[in-house]
This record gives structure tokens, sequence and C-alpha cells, in this order.
């Protein structure tokens, strides 16, 4: 998967242009640039692939690169295997809260997947941007797998701790929705990417959603006296349309979905 994405990304820029997205248009399929600066100086510097995997009507492998000869049949391999894996992770976290083991599949869902494949080019001056800002993913569950430059860093107790590159391993995001259903129960982690100054960095990024016509909310069996409700209920297609108006900035999205703000 890194190794098609790789070609791609190293490719020409007629290749890339050639299946560029349209950048206004959220979750758009295909590929973008945001080597931009915003008003108050930091700069996003980012190329990135969107390929849009499950349901498998939304599956167009024609909309994806043919370049290296597997590229798409790499992509849909990769969709499956990690279909397979975010049900067994969210089965363990059911689980482990004693709710029945697809509680949390059940709560999401028809399962919307995307698969994110992220280029940062080196960048002169890293200390001034950031290939992606601080954010926590707005779905479910997000699985990465990043190359050996580095630059994943995740926020743990108000500070920023790097995610060491090891070659095998596949990092579990949990996102808003987990945090949701579980009534904070699991929390989704703020994380963001940093820029090299010497060398390129390729992360894929599997995002495990909800459709947008579904509504989630905390699982009632872990409301009680002493764990009182957190969150409101929400469209997730609310949610996203907030989430890209707003911009991600930490974790604002879901706070704003917390009992008190309502
Ligand atoms: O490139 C990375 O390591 C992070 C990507 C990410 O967080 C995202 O696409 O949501
Ligand atoms: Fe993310």
């Amino acid at each position: 998967m890194r190794s098609a994405g790789l070609r791609f990304f190293e490719g020409s820029t007629e290749e890339k242009v050639r299946y560029a997205c349209d950048p206004k248009a959220p979750a758009s399929e295909g590929y973008g640039s945001r080597m931009l600066a915003k008003e108050d100086g930091v700069l996003d510097w980012r190329d990135y692939f969107d390929h849009h995997t499950l349901p498998e009507s939304r599956r167009n492998p024609s909309r994806w690169p043919e370049v290296p000869a597997n590229y798409r049949s790499t992509v849909v391999e990769y969709s499956n295997q990690m279909k397979i894996l975010a049900q067994r992770l969210l089965v363990m976290v059911s689980e482990s809260l004693n709710l029945p083991p697809s509680y949390i599949e059940n709560a999401i869902g028809e399962v919307y997947q995307n698969i994110t494949i992220s280029y940062y080019p080196p960048c002169p001056q890293p200390d001034l941007a950031l290939g992606l800002q601080a954010h926590s993913d707005m779905g479910a569950i997000t699985l990465l797998i990043q190359d050996d430059v580095g630059g994943l860093e995740v926020l743990k107790d108000g500070k920023w701790v790097i995610a060491q590159p090891i070659s095998d391993a596949i990092i579990v995001i949990l996102a808003d929705q987990t945090e949701v259903i579980t009534n904070g129960e699991y929390k989704s982690s703020v994380h963001r990417a940093l820029v090299n100054a010497h060398r390129a960095r390729l992360s894929v990024a599997t995002f495990y959603d909800p459709s947008k016509t579904r509504k989630i909310s905390p699982a009632p069996q872990l409301i009680a006296e002493n764990t009182p409700r957190k969150y409101r209920e929400v469209l997730y297609g609310d949610y996203v349309s907030s989430w890209y108006r707003q911009g991600p900035e930490g974790k604002r999205n879901i706070d704003a979905l917390l009992m008190a703000q309502q």
C-alpha cells in the first residue's frame, strides 16, 4: 500500500492532476494539495489522495491511479483487510465495557470507509509549518500506517508525544463517534503531523465511519447516576458539516456536543 502510494506521489504532476478532486467539496475523492498559508501564519504542508472504499457501491477503482499496475487491486485488498481489523477492534472496545460484542458496529450502522494517503514533501522551514494541524478524527476508528520518517504526534496529558515509526505497526486512533457512543469511556485522540526538512513522509489513514444519515448517541447501558450522559445525539452528517465549516482545532467539534453546551 505504501509503495503504491509513493509511486503515485513521486510521479509526474500531469498524472496527479488527472485525478484532482474538488478542493472545495467536503470529502470528495481523488488527489488534492494543501500547501496553504492560513491567516494566522500556520502552513499546512500536505498532498493527499482520498479513496472511497466502502460500502462497495461507492468503490470505483477507475477513479484511482492506474500506475503502478497493482495500485487498484492493492487498495481493494487493503480496504477489505482494514475492515476486518476495525470490526475486531470495535468488538474489543464494546466487550471491554460489557456491551454486546457488536454494539458499536450496530450503532454505526452501514460503514463508510475512506482511505487517505498523505504525502508530506520536505519542508524547508519545518518549524513554521505543520503537515496536518491538531485534530481528532470525526468517525469511529482510524487505522494508520506510516513510513520510517516519523512525524505523527499524539497529545497525551497536555504534551505532544511522537509515535515512533515501527515498520509493520498499525496505529489505532479512536475517533469522535466512539467517544460519543461509549459516553466518554474511550476518548478520541488528538494528533497532528509534523513535516521534515529533508525527507518526504507518507502515511495511509483508513477511516471507518457511520453513514451521514446515522444518528449517534451514548449507549444507554453506560449512563448511570455516577456516570451521567455526556453527549447529546448527533446526526453524523451534521457533525461532518460542522467539522468542515469550523475546521478541526483539537477537540472543539466533539466538545460542542457536550450536554452542558445544550
Ligand atoms: O499523516 C499522519 O500521520 C496523520 C494523518 C491523519 O491524522 C489524518 O489523515 O487524519
Ligand atoms: Fe487524523
